[in-house]
């Protein structure tokens, strides 16, 4: 018999969520094969043309750290409506304000750095699956509003020192950062920020330069140049992973329907249950913090 109980012991749980950890599902290959992406100790950079699919990708991004409790989200939309779906899952959702973007980055790295003081009082080097912290995944749609646009040179200043010093500290420390923009230039994606990103995914770009800025120095000599994606098939990108060959890949692509199906049912897994912590209790952000 089900009765009911102050803390929800009454609820039936819900099946095992997804884990930021596992290998997140993004599209297939020119073969057909599925690609599966590694983000939590990686970091991903998509850079292309307008519609050329990169919201496609951070969006299954997204979806994934909805359906993955044990994942916090930063989110970062100039535009607003880009990532607005899943704002009220996130603890911090930045819209066309540098002032918030800026304090929201220096309470990240700073969380960052309490972390390796505690990888280090643990004799480790990175944070792992069991260590019962969660992901803190930041996700960034449109670099460029932040770097070149919204506020004083200064601020945007630093906002790419904040953000290179987040990527490169994120990645063992379980707290990724996945970016896009629609202009890769050097002024937005210096080489010092794009070779922090272990996943770089080049869609359709107007020159073959915008395409070595995102996947590096020399791929378009060698072959690998998203200018030759066609505009006809939105959603392929070239995806090049740490130490191996840009492979092609068409992306994963969920409808805003779809989105906001994912979103409606996160937020029920995610509701406050018998599993949360009685008030009281340490939470795994003052943990981290
Ligand atoms: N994987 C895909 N499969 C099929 N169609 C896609 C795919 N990805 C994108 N599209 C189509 O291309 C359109 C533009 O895609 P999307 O908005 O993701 O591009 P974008 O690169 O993010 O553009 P912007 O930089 O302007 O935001 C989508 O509305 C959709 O119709």
């Amino acid at each position: 018999m089900i009765t009911a109980d102050p803390l929800g012991r009454d609820r039936v749980p819900v099946g095992p969520s997804l884990s930021m950890f596992d290998p997140m599902f993004a599209g297939i290959d020119e073969f057909g094969e599925p690609v599966y992406l590694d983000i939590v100790y990686h970091n991903l950079l998509a850079g292309g043309e307008s519609g050329g699919g990169k919201s496609g990708l951070l969006n299954n991004v997204a979806c994934t750290a909805t359906l993955a409790t044990n994942t916090r989200m930063a989110l970062f939309d100039g535009k607003l409506v880009e990532l607005g779906a899943y704002r009220d899952l996130a603890d911090a959702f930045v819209g066309p304000d540098i002032d918030h973007g800026l304090s929201v980055l220096r309470r990240l790295l700073t969380v960052a750095n309490n972390r390796y003081t505690w990888l280090l009082g643990q004799r480790r080097r990175k944070v792992l699956p069991t260590d019962d912290l969660s992901v803190i995944l930041t996700i960034i749609d449109e670099l460029a509003v932040y770097c070149t646009l919204l506020g004083t040179k200064a601020q945007q200043e630093e906002f790419a020192t904040l953000l290179r010093g987040l990527v490169f500290l994120g990645r063992a420390c379980a707290m990724p950062v996945v970016a896009a923009t629609q202009r890769p230039s050097w002024d937005i994606i210096p080489a010092s920020l794009r070779d922090q990103f272990g996943y770089r995914a080049a869609y359709r770009c107007t020159s073959r330069n915008s395409s070595d800025i995102v996947l590096g120095q020399d791929w378009a000599d060698r072959g690998y140049n998203a200018v030759d994606i066609p505009p006809t098939n939105p959603g392929a990108a070239l995806l090049l992973a740490e130490g191996g060959l840009p492979r092609l890949i068409k992306t994963a692509y969920l409808t805003d329907e779809q989105i906001y199906n994912i979103v409606d049912y996160a937020e029920w897994i995610r509701r406050p249950t018998a599993l949360t912590e009685p008030i009281g209790i340490r939470g795994d952000w003052d943990k981290a913090a």
